[in-house]
Order: structure tokens, then C-alpha cells, then sequence
């Protein structure tokens, strides 16, 4: 699936912190697909969080327990995260139709566990279900498929945050309680220890006795989904079967439908991720076969590089003397790529700690213009206004300088226009005026 190509989006699925989710046609194969729209300009602080968001899913190809994720690409002001569509809808749309059964928060929270226990193994961190607070989190979305309702619902959400600390962890209610048997609850207890390093991992729960009994009778789930279209009165609770997708006209409202090469585009550095991950879907079922690492990234790998000042510390330490070693005085242009290539590795083996690659190859940016045995092939072009020397701190981004090694290669609709605004964008956030 090409993930530049177009889409007829379709009804809106529902929306989550981050942005409004729709259902979509991709045009060129007919494949019904979820697409979550963030709109960038309201999610300044949260760009890390939705990043790693991205490299989360952009990895994670090889488990039938994690939505599949086609691509990503940015039109206009909003950033499209291109999805497998799950037409059984999520737990939250099931629990409309009145709260679960043991059996079936069973089956749920087996298949729950094993998404956990693949991402756990990648290393990866699941936002939603937060990492070992993933178990924890567990534990409660248990408690709300048992009442209906998670604990301190009854609370205003602030409150709720103060009483968690100070209170014993919480249990079902006192209706509720009845209905589930002492292996449920003593799951329950498992997850919901207060003290993370007390809490057992997601694969030591799929062991427990709860999940012995009630973790394979796969067709409950579909019983819940049926019972929820029925609720509807729908064929499916977004309305309409994925293997016999049912066009309907494109949803006006706030969905942003249209894009053309003169809008503003925002650079959201997906860099190679988007295209790549698209690749593997379409030509291999299976993991995607790691690429050898880069001698340079291997290096920061090894030894990384001091916290106080990376860029200098990743300049002086591994790239310039990986050039001088290899191919004599590099210029900055040499030196730019390969910061862009140790980011892409990074960022493909799975580091989830992208402000940290952020700042290192920021840093260095910053420091490329000032550093001696340099020939200046790029940034010696930057706008006086916008040099790295301009900028103080040298982990302050060059805004030049970051759109010079981003551009060309990370986003195909990207337009001089786009650099030129992100460059303002930039340097607004540093404090200072727009250059030229
Ligand atoms: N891949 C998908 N297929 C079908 N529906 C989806 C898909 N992803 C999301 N949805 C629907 O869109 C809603 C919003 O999803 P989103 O991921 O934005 O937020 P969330 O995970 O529910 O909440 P939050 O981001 O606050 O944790 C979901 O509750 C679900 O109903």
C-alpha cells in the first residue's frame, strides 16, 4: 500500500487524546483502513509522545495481537496514521452494550497479555496500557469490563489522581463482587501491587489460573461483537463488514479530506519510517529483516555519547574520527547524512528515546559550522539570520540546518514552502525572529 496515494475517507470511528480516527477506502486496492488524523498545531508538547507512537506501531509487523500499521504522511496541518481497520471496534464500543462476563474479560485479557508480552520483547513501550505500568493498567480496563465502569468513576479525574496514591489499590465493587470467582480477584491483586517492581511481567500472568481457565474460547469475542450490533442495530459497530466494505459518501465536518501541493505542509520527521513499514507489509508477512547496523551508529551504540553535550561529545567522538579513519576530511554535507542515518537506525532498532536522538543530532547540526577541519558544502549556504552560530546553546536546533537534512528524503510532498515555515516555526520556538 502506498501511503502518498489517496483515500476516500468514510464515517468517523471515534476520537482519543491524540485525534479523531475515520475509516478509509484506499483507492488504489480497495482495502478499508483506519486513519488516525492529529492535528500538529494543537499537539506541540505532545510530538514526542506521538512519535514514538508512530515508531511503536511502525515496528510492530509481526503480531497478530497489535493493530498493523501501514504508514504515515502528513497533509496540510495534520499528520494521517494509516491503520489496520478492526471492524469489531474497540473494548470501550463493546462495553456499551453492558459489562462482560468472567469468561469473556478472559478471553479479552488473554489476547490483551499476548499483544503485551510480544511488545514487551520488542522492547516497546504500549502507551495506551502503559509499560510494567502496562499491568497495571491492565488490571483497572479488568475492573471496568467487570462494572462497567473503571474505579473512582464517580470522582472528578483530578481527585481521582490524588486518591490513588493514598488509597489500597482498588478492588471490584461491592456489586460486582459476587459475580467473580477468587481466581479473578486474586488476578486482579496480581496486576494492582502498587510497588512496579512487585508487579509480575505480562508473560508470568498468561501462567495464572484465571487465564488457564477462561483464555481460549476465541467465539466469546465474537458473541460480545454480535451483541453490540445487535444493540445498534447494525451490521457491525462501525457499520459495515471489512471484507465487504459498503462506500458511503465522505465525511464533511472536521475531516480534512483534501490536500494539494500548495497547502502549508507541516514537517513531522517520519523519515524512512513511513515508506519502509509500508514495504514490508505489502511484500512479506513476516519480520522485516534487519538491514546490518552502520559501523558509526554501532559505535554510539557502544558508548554513548555524555548527557551534558552530546552533539559534541557524537561529533568529536564517533563521526568525525569514523571519517578521518575511512575517507579523510569530510565536509558537512558527508557529515549531515550520516547523522540522518544513525537517527533512521536508531529509531529502527527500536531506541524509544527520540528526544535523545533529537538532541544529539541537533547538537551536532549546531556544531557543524563552527568545527575546524570541516569543508562547508551546506551550511555555509544557511541564511546568516538562521546559522548555528546564531544559536546559543549548541543543543538549540539550527533550524536550517534541520531542515537540510530532513527534507529531501523523509517526506515526498514536501515543498520549498513547507521548509520555509518550519524553519519559522523553528525559530519562534528558540525565541527569535524569522529569518529571510
Ligand atoms: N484501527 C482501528 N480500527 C477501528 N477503530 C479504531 C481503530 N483505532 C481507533 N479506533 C476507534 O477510534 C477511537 C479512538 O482511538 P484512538 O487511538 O485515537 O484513542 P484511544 O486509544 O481510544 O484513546 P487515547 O488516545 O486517549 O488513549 C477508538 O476508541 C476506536 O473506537
Amino acid at each position: 500500500m502506498r501511503i502518498d496515494s489517496e483515500y476516500t475517507l468514510l464515517e468517523k470511528l471515534g476520537s482519543g487524546s491524540f485525534g479523531v480516527v475515520y475509516k478509509a477506502i484506499h483507492e488504489e486496492t480497495g482495502q478499508t483502513v483506519a486513519i488516525k488524523q492529529i492535528d500538529l498545531d494543537s499537539a506541540d508538547e505532545d510530538l514526542d509522545h506521538i512519535r514514538q507512537e508512530i515508531q511503536v506501531l511502525a515496528q510492530c509487523c509481526n503480531s497478530p495481537f497489535v493493530t498493523r500499521y501501514y504508514g504515515a504522511t502528513v497533509r496540510g496541518f495534520r499528520l494521517w496514521i494509516v491503520m489496520e481497520y478492526m471492524n469489531g471496534g474497540s473494548c470501550l464500543d463493546l462495553l456499551r452494550a453492558g459489562s462482560f462476563t468472567e469468561e469473556q474479560i478472559g478471553c479479552v485479557v488473554y489476547q490483551l497479555l499476548q499483544g503485551l508480552v510480544y511488545l514487551h520483547s520488542e522492547s516497546k513501550i504500549h502507551r495506551d496500557i502503559k509499560c510494567k505500568a502496562d499491568i497495571w493498567s491492565l488490571g483497572i480496563t479488568a475492573i471496568e469490563m467487570a462494572q462497567g465502569l473503571p474505579p473512582y468513576a464517580n470522582l472528578h479525574p483530578m481527585k481521582a489522581l490524588f486518591q490513588i496514591p493514598k488509597n489500597p489499590p482498588p478492588e471490584l465493587d461491592d456489586v460486582a463482587k459476587p459475580r467473580f470467582t477468587d481466581a479473578f480477584h486474586d488476578f486482579l491483586r496480581c496486576c494492582l501491587v502498587k510497588d512496579a517492581r512487585q508487579r509480575p511481567s505480562a508473560s508470568q500472568l498468561l501462567t495464572h489460573s484465571f487465564l488457564r481457565t477462561h483464555s481460549r474460547q476465541g467465539d466469546l469475542v465474537r458473541t460480545m461483537v454480535l451483541r453490540y450490533q445487535a444493540m445498534r442495530g447494525n451490521p457491525s459497530p462501525h457499520g459495515q463488514s471489512k471484507d465487504t466494505p459498503d462506500r458511503q459518501p465522505p465525511v464533511a465536518d472536521d475531516a480534512d479530506t483534501s490536500h494539494t501541493e500548495d497547502d502549508f505542509q507541516w514537517d513531522f520527521d517520519l523519515g524512512t519510517l513511513s515508506t519502509r513499514t509500508a514495504l514490508n507489509v505489502t511484500t512479506q508477512e513476516s519480520a522485516p529483516q534487519l538491514e546490518p547496523i552502520e559501523p558509526s551508529v554501532a559505535r554510539v551504540l557502544q558508548k554513548p555519547p555524555g548527557r551534558d553535550d552530546p552533539g559534541t561529545s557524537l561529533l568529536d567522538n564517533v563521526i568525525l574520527p569514523a571519517f578521518s579513519e575511512t575517507r579523510g576530511q569530510p565536509d558537512t554535507q558527508d557529515v549531515a547524512k550520516t547523522l540522518t542515518t544513525i537517527k533512521d537506525e536508531l529509531i529502527r532498532l527500536g531506541q524509544q528515546q527520540p528526544s535523545r536522538i533529537l538532541d544529539l543530532i541537533r547538537g551536532s547540526l549546531a556544531r557543524l559550522d563552527s568545527y575546524p577541519n570541516l569543508k562547508r558544502t551546506l551550511l555555509a549556504e544557511t541564511p546568516a539570520a538562521v546559522s548555528p552560530k546564531a544559536v546559543p546553546s549548541p543543543l538549540m536546533v539550527s533550524p536550517a540546518g534541520w531542515a537540510s537534512i530532513d527534507y529531501s528524503e523523509s517526506l515526498p510532498a514536501s515543498t520549498a514552502k513547507a521548509i520555509d515555515a518550519m524553519r519559522k516555526r523553528w525559530l519562534h520556538q528558540c525565541g527569535q525572529t524569522a529569518g529571510p
